[in-house]
C-alpha cells in the first residue's frame, strides 16, 4: 500500500509538556539524515505549514472561549480539522515516503473529550475511523511525554500570556487532572510508551530518540 512507504510519529502529551519544542528537535534530526520531514499539528496551527487554511479557521472556533459548546460539538471541530490534515498533509507525505511528526492526534481527543469532558470513548474511535482509516489510527511511533502539573504551569507561564483565557490551558484543577491521568490511562490501555519531560530540552530528546530506535523500524 502507497500508504506505509512513509514514517508517521506522534508526539503526544497535555499542554506545556514540550511536544512542539520536541517535535522541531525531531525534525531537524532527520533532515540532518538527509530525511524529508512533514511536521503537523493538531487541530491546526499558527504556522501555515503545518495545517491547512480549513484545519486553521477550525481551529479559531475551537480556541475561541466566547463560543461555549458541548464535549459533542468539541469532538466533531477536532474531527473535521483531523480529516483535513490526514487527507491534505499527513497521508500525501506518507505516500510520497517521508517522514510525518505531528504534535498531537486522536489521542488528545481519547484524553481530553473522553476522559476530561465525558465523551463516550467507543464513539471518538468510531468517529476518527470515519474521518480518516486504519493507516491514521496506527502510527508507526506514538510517544506521550508527561509532567508535573506544576512544571507544566511554570513551563507555560514562561511562554508568556495564554493567548485566549478560555482555552483548555485555562480550564480548572479538576480539569487538568483528568487529563493527566487520562494520558496515563490511555497509554496503559493502548500501549504507548510514556517519556518523563522534566529534564531540559536536549535530555528529552536523546529520551525520545532512544524510544524511537527501540520502538519503530526508522532507520535512524
Ligand atoms: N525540556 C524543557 N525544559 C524547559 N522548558 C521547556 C522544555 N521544553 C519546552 N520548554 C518550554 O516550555 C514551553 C512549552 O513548550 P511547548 O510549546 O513545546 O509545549 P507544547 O506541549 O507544544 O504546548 P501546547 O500543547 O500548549 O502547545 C515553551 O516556552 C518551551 O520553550
Ligand atoms: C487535538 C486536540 C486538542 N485538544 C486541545 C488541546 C489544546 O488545549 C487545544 C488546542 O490548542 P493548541 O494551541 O492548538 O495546542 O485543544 C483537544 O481538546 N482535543 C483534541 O483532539
Amino acid at each position: 500500500m502507497m500508504g506505509s512507504l512513509g514514517k508517521y510519529i506522534v508526539i503526544e502529551g497535555n499542554d506545556g509538556t514540550g511536544k512542539s519544542t520536541q517535535v522541531a528537535k525531531l525534525a531537524n534530526y532527520f533532515r540532518e539524515r538527509g530525511r524529508t520531514v512533514c511536521v503537523v499539528e493538531e487541530p491546526g496551527s499558527d504556522d501555515p505549514e503545518k495545517s491547512t487554511p480549513i484545519a486553521d479557521e477550525l481551529r479559531k472556533v475551537i480556541k475561541n472561549g466566547d463560543l461555549a459548546r458541548s464535549a459533542a460539538v468539541n469532538v466533531a471541530l477536532f474531527s473535521a480539522a483531523r480529516r483535513e490534515l490526514w487527507r491534505e498533509k499527513i497521508q500525501p507525505a506518507l505516500e510520497r515516503g517521508e517522514i510525518v511528526l505531528s504534535a498531537r492526534n486522536y489521542i488528545s481527543t481519547l484524553v481530553y473529550q473522553g476522559r476530561g469532558e465525558g465523551y463516550d470513548e467507543s464513539e471518538i474511535l468510531r468517529l476518527t475511523k470515519l474521518f480518516t482509516d486504519e493507516r491514521y489510527l496506527h502510527p508507526d511511533i506514538m510517544i506521550i511525554l508527561s509532567l508535573s502539573h506544576d512544571k507544566r504551569e511554570e513551563r507555560i507561564a514562561m511562554r508568556g500570556e495564554l493567548k485566549n483565557p478560555d482555552t483548555f490551558e485555562s480550564r480548572g484543577q479538576d480539569f487538568q487532572e483528568k487529563v493527566d491521568d487520562g494520558y496515563l490511562e490511555i497509554a496503559k490501555d493502548y500501549d504507548i510508551p510514556v517519556v518523563l519531560a522534566d529534564g531540559n530540552v536536549e535530555e528529552v530528546h536523546d529520551m525520545l530518540i532512544d524510544e524511537i530506535k527501540e520502538d519503530g523500524g526508522i532507520d535512524v
